[in-house]
């Protein structure tokens, strides 16, 4: 099960309501999941999406529960090209956090890269 985040490692940057994360990603063949011959299973993209987002939250905090993972695939993600994860905060209230991320893809253009999947997320810490 590990050999899912196999090459994951995300990176944090301070954000005025807690951190930011990012990992550029390049599957391992064993990693490279389709139903459609060059798209990445969408589950598995929301599996990588829902860590990112939960390191994002506990990053030098307490770990938080993911209460949804609204996932939107605006474009297909090629199994074997490299792939930008982000998460970061938008809002905090008492023990909810908001999230957004993203699965950034190359685009056409030389160092272009685009928006594949964006998602919003809310994650509870616990209570006290
Ligand atoms: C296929 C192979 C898989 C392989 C992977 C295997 C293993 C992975 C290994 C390693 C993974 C590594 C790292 C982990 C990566 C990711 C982990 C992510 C974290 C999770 O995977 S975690 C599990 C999934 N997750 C749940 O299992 C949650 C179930 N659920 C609950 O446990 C409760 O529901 C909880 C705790 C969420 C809240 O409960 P609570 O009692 O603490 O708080 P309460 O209900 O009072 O809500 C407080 C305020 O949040 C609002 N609120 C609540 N829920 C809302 C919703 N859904 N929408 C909108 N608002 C919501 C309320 O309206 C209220 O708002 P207000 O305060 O304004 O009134």
């Amino acid at each position: 099960m590990r050999s899912l985040f196999e090459g994951y490692r995300p990176t944090f940057k301070p954000h005025s309501l807690g951190y930011e994360a990012e990992s550029l990603l390049l599957l391992t063949p064993s990693q490279q999941m389709c139903y459609y011959d060059g798209k990445l299973f969408g589950g598995y993209i929301a599996l990588l999406m829902d860590r990112i987002l939960a390191d994002c939250c506990k990053h030098k905090d307490k770990p938080a529960f993911t209460a949804y993972l609204n996932t939107s695939f605006n474009h297909s993600v090629p199994p074997s090209g490299p792939m930008l994860l982000r998460a970061w905060p938008e809002k905090v209230e008492g023990r909810k956090v908001f999230l957004k991320g993203s699965v950034r893809i190359p685009g056409k253009e030389a160092h272009d890269w685009v928006d594949a999947v964006r998602t919003d997320a809310l994650f509870i810490r616990p209570k006290p």
